[in-house]
């Protein structure tokens, strides 16, 4: 299969998800649809956790495409000579490889303890409900590479801060970090500076 034929079945996609988009909601913006989907589940997975679902959001195939649009433009104006993606274990995983496509770079994982083969580096963190630890192979980054940082959403802020730290240990040098959901109440974005966090929908 040539270049061109990936090239045409994107743009045929990109058509397919616009006209899609357009019968869906008219008047509606991408940012509107992407918060209108992400839903509220209080006392999840504990009393006094509001958990907040981005299942919609992948779900439904323009507010996919809207959220990696968003974050596309944004590394492209502020950080247009990024190298890697970054993506932390899980969820930013749905979000990380499709980014790094679409800004023609490559992607690594931050994965959570005991899943990575090979020589690793790890660091400790806390989350909003518990504790882990972050790993990512030792060649993942080299030492003055440029990375984004990427998840589904920013808590406490604890692990985008160990996958700082992670890249920190490696010597690459982040950029910032992105996520469509950040909990202002928690000031994560406060403990990640002097780290800029881009971020889609806030709570
Ligand atoms: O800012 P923080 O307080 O660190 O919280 C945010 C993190 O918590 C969630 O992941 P979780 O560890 O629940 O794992 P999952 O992605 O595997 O569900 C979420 O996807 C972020 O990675
Ligand atoms: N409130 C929340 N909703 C969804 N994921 C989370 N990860 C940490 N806190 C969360």
């Amino acid at each position: 299969m040539d270049r061109l034929y990936h090239v045409r079945m994107r743009s045929k996609r990109d058509q397919e998800v616009s006209m899609r988009r357009m019968a869906e909601s008219e008047g509606e913006s991408d940012l509107e649809l992407i918060t209108r989907l992400i839903r509220p589940f209080p006392d999840f997975p504990s009393k006094g956790i509001v958990f907040r679902d981005i299942c919609p959001v992948l779900k439904n195939p323009a507010a996919l495409a809207a959220v990696i649009d968003l974050f596309e433009q944004h590394v492209r104006q502020t950080h247009p000579l990024v190298d890697l993606v970054v993506g932390i274990d899980a969820r930013g995983f749905l979000f990380g490889p499709l980014l790094a496509q679409r800004l023609g770079v490559g992607f690594v994982m931050v994965r959570k303890k005991g899943k990575l083969p090979g020589p690793r580096v790890s660091v400790g963190y806390t989350l909003e409900y518990g504790t882990a630890e972050a790993e990512i192979q030792e060649d993942a980054v080299s030492a003055g590479q440029k990375v984004v940082l990427i998840d589904d959403l920013l808590a406490t802020g604890g692990t985008l801060f160990a996958a700082c730290e992670l890249m920190k240990q490696r010597r690459a040098d982040v950029l910032g970090c992105l996520v469509v959901v950040e909990l202002n109440d928690l000031s994560g974005a406060d403990k990640l500076k002097p780290h800029s966090v881009f971020s889609l929908v806030r709570y």
